[in-house]
């Protein structure tokens, strides 16, 4: 059904603005859609796998010629016993709540003394290797030729090349399982290093379960992040100095630093981006660049590097240390104690290293150096999946893998075992163009009919609708939430699904650094105009205001003085506040009576209004791309606009604010609890991981790519443009059955284009 009834009047919805259908589909929620027929309420359907209509709700009984009719609007109408309520969400009841964190590993120092003797592998008949493989495969492990060959390969440098769902880890647990079991390697001399704590634990659980594997042996084998296996190692030769007590956990601990350095360095605490000058330091450190021999290209940077040299200085002041310096503290223990080093590279007789393709060079130089006696390093990792250039990892230590290690074998997994031949081709057409890659194109074993869908929302409200309305429907025909992932590439531009699953049923769960959009420093500036306006005396508003005035901090406290002494408003106040210069004094004159008028405003108005007459564009030219080259916050102020579009009023515009920053805190804390929810997370984050559906949004240039990506080669750096493509890479490669790439034709108010890297695939379009 195309038509309806919407507010007293008749409506055709192929004649109806676009851009008004999310607020049609809002309104129908809120009961202001009826049937033109038959008057009962209808809803909006927009969805994916079909086009846009009205439909009748069930609920209704109604008996119009015309229905089309809703059975269940939510999975709560028609699994109601299924779920338990807990803290206002919805959780299937069958599922247990609880999570194991993994402490950092420094209990078992002693199990890294460095003086145990390694003995080299034992030598091994064909005859003796297709037993064990049998043996194998008798267990239900089995593997395709070059797997095989991965697995049982001989000492001496080995570069696994596997592609995304190849199997790395079935192949890096059996070539463990094999060295202890048939090359009677010690595993004591066996160190496996893998991205996260978590595929650690998996792996050596796997392992376990492999013919005649006792968990004593499993468990003495080295296994662990870098960071976790270096740390063993540094508080067993200096456990005051490296006490966890004097570890900087979190990152606000680390910010803290940062701040009061930046501080006495006379930077603004609100406006400078912190967290990415830690981000910053953080990669100076990996790519073991000390202060003093950063070479700054910005001016940004410049600042960042003077703080960086403060934060150091700080630190160690403070005899504190950060993860960073877990790696350095070892690559100097070992610079400084050749003795020392020479007993680690006796004790330790094999380097195992999964995602080598993430490696930066301070973990690389650990390995180069433990691995000089014997060489043998086996490294397994997939350079079109290296995304993490920001923290310093540097895919070319793969590349040049051959050079280093001299003699190196290679063995290339190519087989997809996860993902049908559509996804598998739909990446291999992705990836192809990047340049600086070892050439490979994956295969796939299976085809299960279902084409990669590309699909063109108006913009990214509509893009959340459609996509919630499609899990919705799947979830209705049998899927489980924990099948679902959306995937994007900055936080902020998950903001519109965040809301929309937000005020849905459906359980999901979200990265836990991800912030509330409306805490952002920009927005949450915007937003205190609005509540200043709402309220007089609003002084947290006050404060969030003072920067785009380009107010010091000092004049809070003036404010405050002259509301008492003149029994006025806080606005009032801030009208008549003295600041020493007549130009900014004028602009605070007319301001009381601005901010006034915007209560009777459209939240859209109201922004329109905050910019033009308040000058807050100004104050977003100046500040709105300071340091934060990912999300920055003259983007913020346009994907804000995008917002208040569904709202009226100030006040409910502010209430859902306000409650969306609830619902951000909310979702985190139930997010270790969940066991089946739809994940909601940015590409990085999905590594290594796999899920049923994936939906990768914003598939648009701009967002990815990202414009810093893009401006990075205008400027004669393709570099991180091949980076972005092996974001999208990774994503695509996550789905095992369904991949949706979503187009939105608007993005942050305005024209959108579809990315370049979708270019040459075969339009499968809806
Ligand atoms: N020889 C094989 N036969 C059948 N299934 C296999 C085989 N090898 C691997 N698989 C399966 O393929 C899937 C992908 O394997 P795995 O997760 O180890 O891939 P990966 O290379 O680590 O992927 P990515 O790098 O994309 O995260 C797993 O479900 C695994 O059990």
């Amino acid at each position: 059904m195309k038509t309806a009834n919407y507010k007293n009047q008749y409506i055709k919805l192929d004649t109806f603005a676009r851009q008004g259908w999310q607020r049609l589909y809002d309104d129908g929620k809120r009961g202001l859609l009826s049937c033109h027929q038959c008057g009962s309420p209808v809803r909006l359907y927009l969805g994916i796998t079909e086009e846009p209509y009205f439909r009748h709700h069930a609920a209704n009984g109604t008996n119009c010629s015309d229905a089309d009719i809703i059975e269940a609007d939510t999975i709560s109408d028609i699994q109601e016993e299924g779920f338990i309520e807990h803290n206002g969400f919805r959780i299937p009841k069958s599922r247990t709540v609880g999570i194991k964190e993994s402490p950092l590993a420094y209990k078992g120092a002693q199990s890294l003394i460095a003086s145990r003797q390694f003995t080299p592998p034992l030598s091994v008949t064909p005859d003796t290797v297709n037993k064990y493989i049998q043996k194998l495969s008798n267990s239900g492990i089995s593997f395709d030729r070059n797997q095989e060959e991965a697995v049982i390969s001989d000492s001496g440098p080995l570069l696994i090349l596997a592609g995304a769902g190849s199997g790395k880890t079935r192949v890096l647990t059996a070539r463990t399982a094999y060295m202890l079991e048939e090359k009677q390697v010690s595993p004591d001399s066996l160190m496996l290093v893998t991205f996260t704590a978590k595929a650690a634990a998996e792996m050596k659980n796997r392992l376990t379960r492999y013919p005649e594997m006792d968990q004593g042996r499993v468990s003495r084998i080295v296994a662990g992040t870098f960071h976790s296996i270096f740390y063993r190692i540094l508080t067993f030769h200096n456990r005051g100095m490296w006490s966890g007590e004097r570890l900087l956990k979190k990152d606000w601990m680390r910010e803290q630093i940062l701040k009061e350095g930046g501080r006495e360095l006379g930077f603004d605490d609100k406006e400078f981006a912190y967290d990415l000058a830690l981000q910053q330091i953080g990669l100076w450190k990996n790519s073991m660049i000390l202060p003093g021999k950063v070479k700054s290209e910005t001016p940004w940077e410049e600042k960042a590097a003077l703080l960086y040299k403060h934060y150091e200085d700080s630190k160690s002041r403070q005899s504190l240390f950060d993860f960073d310096d877990m790696l350095l503290g070892c690559h100097r223990l070992f610079t400084e104690n050749p003795k020392l080093l020479e007993q680690y590279q006796n004790r330790f007789g094999h380097f195992l290293i999964d995602e080598f393709q993430d490696i930066n060079k301070v973990q690389y130089e650990l390995i180069k150096m433990l691995s000089a006696k014997t060489n043998n390093v086996c490294a397994v990792g997939d350079d079109d999946q290296s995304i993490y250039a920001f923290r310093g990892s540097d895919p070319s230590y793969l590349l040049q893998f051959r050079e280093e290690f001299k003699g190196t074998k290679v063995v290339i997994l190519d087989q997809n075992y996860r993902s049908p031949h559509e996804i598998v081709e739909t990446a291999n057409i992705i990836i192809k163009d990047n340049t600086a890659r070892h050439k490979k194109e994956m295969k796939a074993g299976f085809q299960l009919g279902y084409s990669p869908v590309v699909f063109y929302p108006y913009d990214e409200e509509e893009e959340a609708t459609m996509i919630v309305t499609d899990i919705q429907e799947r979830i209705e025909k049998g899927a489980s939430p924990g099948d679902f992932a959306i995937l994007f590439r900055t936080n902020t531009g998950g903001r519109a699904i965040f809301e929309r699953l937000a005020s849905s049923s459906i359980p999901f769960r979200l990265d836990q650094d991800s912030e509330s959009f409306y805490e952002r420093f920009m927005v949450k500036g915007m937003l205190a105009y609005f509540r200043l306006s709402l309220d007089e005396d609003d002084t947290e508003a006050l404060k969030n205001i003072m920067p785009s005035l380009f107010l010091k901090p000092s004049v809070y406290r003036d404010v405050q003085a002259e509301s008492i002494l003149k029994d006025c408003s806080i606005l009032a106040a801030l009208s008549q506040v003295k600041t020493g210069f007549a130009f900014q004094e004028q602009k605070l004159k007319k301001l009381a009576a601005v901010v006034k008028k915007l209560a009777d405003m459209s939240p859209s108005a109201a922004i329109e209004c905050v910019e033009k007459d308040l000058g807050f564009q100004d104050f977003i030219k100046k500040r709105g791309s300071e340091g934060n080259k990912m999300d920055k916050g003259s983007d913020d102020i346009r994907d804000l606009k995008v917002a208040a579009r569904n709202f009226a009023t100030l006040s409910d515009f502010l209430d859902h604010a306000d409650h969306m920053k609830k619902m951000n805190s909310e979702i985190k804390k139930l997010s270790k609890a969940f066991q089946e929810a739809v994940t909601l997370s940015t590409i990085h984050r999905s590594k290594g991981l796999e899920y049923q559906t994936v939906y990768v949004i914003g598939a648009v240039e701009g967002s990815l790519p990202h414009d810093f990506a893009l401006d990075s080669q205008r400027n004669g750096d393709p570099a991180p443009l091949e980076e972005e493509r092996r974001l999208l890479y990774v994503a695509v490669t996550r789905a095992k059955e369904r991949l949706f790439l979503s187009v939105p034709l608007n993005r942050r108010g305005r024209k959108a284009n579809v990315s370049r890297f979708l270019s040459k695939l075969k339009k499968a379009t809806v």
